[in-house]
């Protein structure tokens, strides 16, 4: 497997430069690696090679190394082990720079925390252990600085501040992506920029103008090169309009140019294209579009209810799997830049020990904290990410509901939750709309983890290019906020822990995030955004967009973006239920209005919620949700069939038995107790006295 291949070579413009955007993404366009085996020590080649490539580095790298001078003592204490002093090759410090975060991990970990060099290594002889550390070493070679002295400062060390980190992430992250193809991405950028400085004096946009038109006259493919250039360079004269645009030309005659031809370059649809053009300058915008042509390292989550990470990764590693923490923000996250295993058929992965997660997709649950003993909704649960995260932060305490609408998707759910151990968790299909908090509420936390348009995962998903359309930018927003507002009704504000509610989407379009929570906010004045905990990674959440004005709160939210944060594009709500929802609340929930008085005196379709009424009322309601029995039977009966046909059975004949079932029962309500034929005692014993008494008045008695 070659992960963090590049697709695309990227050159941003200069404009991008001036506006500070950082564009450097590690690319990783060197071919397959070779066998560890063929580059252990004896090959001196490879050894002085990687010094020559360490030299070169440090230098890449002092600027980093700079600011990491006053951490230099805890640096030196990191200094690497040497052990092939012919060579200078040194052990690389992932093992350290792990074992930096033990006590970190600890937090997340119930698993026994081996010591590395016992749990690795156990069993080799120094000199295996010397080999096996250069295998490590030259496979790695991308990511690891030999030199302890001008090693460039680490996110991951521990005496870093926590803000300064977290101010570096993305700068962190990318370096994650190792810092050889650093080197060579600085050396692409180059080039590329030349070719753009180069093309800005050849491309003359009024010249240009029949580019596209001669090309559909002719039915030829249109030359992206032609096109890119023209891109970069209507960006550059947006950035600067005054002083560089044709003053016979409008601004938005330069825009609607720029959107048709990142149409024709990406492949987008006009108008998802300007969806999403407009959310960012148009520098920006290009970073954007860029960053979904480039795949980003697979990342893989710890499972802290089996392993802890500096074990998994010591694994892998010994797997010839090349390897990274994710991010001083992730306790238990592992960024993958090479993988000569297949990594969703380990041994380890087969026994749980990690699952395969977008790094993103930990945020939501990161920002949601659940916490040991609570009780907990995952609205939208499948394929189980978030679920498994959830359960591994309570540490298998408390419950854990996980519901999925779709069928198949649960059962992926369902299997996910047995590989990775978690015990306190129960699956349920429903249309969360439609059953929450009708069938269960009162929770301390929920997660609605939102169907979405998947604009933020286009790099994996290219086919969001063309398949989302106006509508689903109508519809998706209106069940996003039909589901908001159930997760809220479903969740207890008095919870003594919790009243917490977390709305994600691996999307970033406005309609989809803070329109949702703003119309929310309109219709539950019981909620209140609340600061995410996710300090400072990612950015804020729009406090305005095209004219309409949001929640000052907005700012609370968190967004990520592959070109920014090198992480899919995702979004981040955390809401407080700070009391019960009026009964004049507006929204629909369950198809009811919540003001809408119920049989059962409980508001807003929620039998048996302790949500959707008024102050005092709660003490009535049914903590654990009350159940409309005709419509369970139903259910249960039907699930009842669909078991016995799938073990070969024919529920017809368990339907007789029941039938047979239900009459004794009911005879035995009546005091009558009956035989399984259906012929009770005294009715047999009445009709023999009967015939006996004809038989004797006509003496036909037997003696
Ligand atoms: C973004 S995915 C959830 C991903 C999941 N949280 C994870 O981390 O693995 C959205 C899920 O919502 C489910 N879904 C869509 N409509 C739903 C509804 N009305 N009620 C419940 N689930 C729904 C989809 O089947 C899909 O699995």
């Amino acid at each position: 497997m070659g992960v963090g291949r590049r697709m695309r070579k990227q050159g941003p413009p200069a404009t991008l430069e001036e506006l500070g955007i950082n564009l450097k993404r590690k690319s990783n366009t060197d071919g397959p690696r070779e066998p560890a085996k063929k580059r252990r020590r004896s090959d001196s080649h490879a050894a002085k090679k990687l010094v020559k490539l360490d030299r070169a580095l440090r230098n890449d790298e002092e600027t980093a190394a700079a600011k990491g001078s006053a951490a230099s003592d805890k640096e030196k204490r990191k200094k690497p082990r040497v052990i092939n002093k012919d060579a200078q090759i040194t052990v690389p410090p992932v093992m350290p720079m792990l074992a930096d975060e033990e006590d970190d991990e600890d937090e997340d970990n119930d698993a026994v925390d081996i010591p590395l060099d016992e749990a690795s290594l156990s069993g080799l002889e120094d000199d295996e252990i010397a080999e096996a550390d250069l295998d490590q070493e030259v496979s790695d070679d991308s990511v690891f600085d030999s030199d302890p002295d001008e090693q460039p400062r680490r996110m991951f060390s521990e005496d870093e501040d926590e803000s300064d980190a977290e101010a570096k992430l993305t700068a962190a992250n990318i370096e994650g992506l190792s810092r050889k193809l650093d080197q060579q991405q600085a050396e692409v950028e180059a080039e590329a920029q030349q070719e753009l400085e180069d093309a800005a004096l050849q491309t003359n946009i009024a010249k240009d103008e029949g580019v596209l038109d001669s090309v559909d006259a002719q039915g030829l493919a249109p030359d992206l090169a032609l096109v890119r250039n023209r891109m970069t360079e209507t960006i550059r004269i947006l950035g600067n309009f005054s002083q560089l645009a044709d003053k016979t030309k409008s601004r938005t005659e330069y825009v609607d140019q720029l959107l048709s031809d990142i149409c024709i370059y990406y492949g987008y649809t006009p108008y998802l294209a300007e969806k999403l053009f407009s959310l960012f300058t148009p520098a920006e915008a290009f970073a954007f579009f860029e960053a979904n042509e480039t795949p980003r390292p697979v990342v893989l989550r710890t499972n802290t209810l089996r392993t802890n990470r500096r074990t998994l990764a010591q694994a892998l590693i010994n797997r010839g799997v090349v390897l990274e923490p994710v991010g001083k923000w992730s306790k238990v996250g592992l960024q993958v830049f090479e993988a000569p295993v297949p990594l969703g058929a380990t041994p380890e992965y087969l026994a749980g020990h990690y699952i395969l997660q977008a790094a993103s997709s930990f945020l939501p649950v990161m920002a949601l904290a659940p916490q040991p003993n609570e009780r907990v909704l995952d609205m939208a649960a499948a394929p189980g990410g978030k679920t498994t995260y959830i359960s591994a932060l309570m540490r298998n305490t408390g419950v854990v509901f996980a519901n999925d609408a779709n069928k198949q998707r649960a059962k992926g759910l369902i299997g996910n939750i047995h590989r990775l151990g978690c015990k306190n968790t129960i699956v349920c299909h429903y249309d969360a709309q439609k059953a929450f908090p009708k069938v269960l509420g009162g929770f301390d936390r929920v997660l609605l983890d939102a169907p979405c348009s998947g604009t933020g995962v286009i790099g994996k998903d290219p086919s969001v290019k063309t398949s989302k359309n106006e509508r689903d930018f109508l519809a998706l927003p209106h069940m996003q906020k039909q589901l908001l507002l159930a997760a809220i009704d479903s969740t207890d504000h008095s919870s003594k822990t919790g009243g917490y509610v977390v709305y994600s989407t691996c999307s970033v379009t406005v309609e989809e995030n803070e329109a949702v929570v703003q119309y929310v906010l309109r219709k539950r004045p019981n909620v209140k955004i609340v600061d995410t905990g996710l300090g400072s990674f990612g950015s804020e959440g729009f406090k305005s967009y095209m004219n309409k004005k949001f929640d000052d709160k907005m700012s609370l939210t968190r967004r990520y973006f592959p070109h920014r944060e090198n992480v899919d594009g995702f979004f981040v709500c955390k809401l407080k239920k700070i009391g019960p929802t009026p009964k004049n609340a507006g929204g629909q929930v369950n198809g009811a209005e919540p003001s809408e008085p119920k049989a059962n005196g409980v508001a807003n379709g929620a039998k048996g919620s302790t949500d959707g009424l008024e102050e005092g009322e709660d003490q009535q309601a049914d903590d654990f949700g009350g159940f409309d029995e005709e419509e369970d039977k139903e259910i249960i009966e039907r699930a009842e069939k669909k078991w016995l046909k799938a073990r070969g059975l024919d529920p017809r004949v368990a339907d007789r038995k029941k039938a047979g079932g239900a009459q004794k029962e009911a005879k035995k309500e009546n005091g009558v107790d009956k035989k399984p034929n259906g012929v009770d005692k005294k009715e047999k014993k009445d009709k023999k006295e009967k015939s006996d008494k004809k038989a004797r008045s006509s003496g036909k008695t037997k003696n």
